[in-house]
């Protein structure tokens, strides 16, 4: 007999206990214990209690529905092959990325905003490293600071989740409570702001994003309200769960780096974007990867290595097809 289905849901997590100096230390206890058991089992839960106000998160989307309203012409603007060197910010077109043969590519259209690093930086324009492309059609005060407002709140809320995970990791690792902070220095935080239209037809071999892992430590998703789709696989019961859209709540997500840091102790859950036949869908998504150079060594001392921007590449280079090439190509001489 099968399990009820209600025992496979993605949990939620309220962390306002963790970030209130007053709470009781069982309540911050368990706000540990639950993140780390949500991240161990499922990869995936719903976070709550943030306190990043819910006019601000709503401003967010209409930003990202402002740059995808804009014509084609003034996205490709800021194409991904416009970004310097191998930097790979700004619009990534519908239909570049697939996951795996046989399937058809994403039908997402994504605009990519990271670290902002000026040119006379010496890493510029290395993997991940560079300025972010802006459209010169859209007001700065309302895009690009509101684009930067929100990174800024998302390092917090990432630091945060470390803090916390760092506490979740097993007792007999002895790993002190900064053991992450390395990864928040000048670390590659992608961001994608992304848009899946309609489609107009099912076909098996499509998917709005198909089933994928992340490649990063941390990813923190916001789903636009009254929207469906994503769905996180859940290995022991060979089954695909909805990932509810709960308003002003983040989903959150573990990736392949950080499953690899951890010696597979926080999993990172293969998830999945469904398509829709009628309806547009929006969502934000934050990729903590690290500090690009870290040699992070596995934490449960198994001594096994893994240089962050190394693996976030190949895995990029995997699965973007010829785009993945702007990720060989030298910086051009300015
Ligand atoms: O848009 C979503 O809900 C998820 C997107 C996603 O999984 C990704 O960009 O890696
Ligand atoms: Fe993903």
């Amino acid at each position: 007999m099968g399990i009820p289905e209600k025992l496979y849901a993605i949990p939620k997590i309220d962390i306002e206990p963790f970030l209130d100096p007053s709470s009781s230390d069982d309540a911050r206890r368990a706000v540990v214990e639950n993140m780390s058991d949500a991240c161990h089992t499922y990869g995936f839960f719903n976070l709550t209690g943030h306190r990043i106000p819910s006019d601000f998160l709503k401003e967010v989307f209409d930003v990202n529905k402002m740059f995808f309203a804009l014509p084609e012409d003034k996205k490709m603007e800021v194409w991904i092959k416009n970004s310097v060197g191998r930097s790979f910010r700004g619009y990534e077109p519908s239909g570049i990325q697939t996951h795996h043969k046989g399937l058809l590519p994403d039908i997402k259209e994504t605009f990519m905003v990271g670290r902002e690093v000026p040119e006379t930086d010496p890493d510029c324009g290395s993997f991940s490293t560079g300025p972010n492309l802006w459209p010169s059609s859209l007001p700065k005060e309302k895009f690009q600071n509101r684009i930067m407002a929100y990174q800024g709140r998302m390092l917090n809320l990432v630091k945060t989740i470390l803090d916390i995970l760092a506490l979740g990791l097993p007792k007999e690792w002895k790993c002190p409570p900064n053991v992450f902070d390395s990864l928040l220095d000048k670390p590659s935080i992608p961001m994608r702001f992304l848009h899946y239209g309609p489609v107009q037809a099912r076909d098996d071999r499509q998917f709005g994003v198909a089933d994928h892992t992340d490649f990063g430590c941390v990813s923190i998703l916001l789903q636009e309200p009254e929207t469906s789709g994503l769905e996180a696989y859940y290995a022991p019961a060979d089954t695909w769960i909805p990932v509810p859209v709960i308003e002003d709540a983040f989903v959150i997500n573990m990736g392949d780096m950080m499953q690899k840091y951890t010696g597979g102790y926080y999993h990172s859950a293969r998830h999945r974007v469904q398509t829709n036949l009628n309806k547009h869908r929006h969502s934000i998504a934050f990729f903590l990867n690290g500090n690009l150079k870290l040699r992070a060594s596995a934490l449960d001392g198994s001594g096994v290595e893994t240089v962050v921007g190394e693996h976030i590449r190949n895995r990029l280079l995997d699965t973007m097809g010829d785009t993945g090439n702007l990720l060989r190509r030298e910086v051009e001489a300015v």
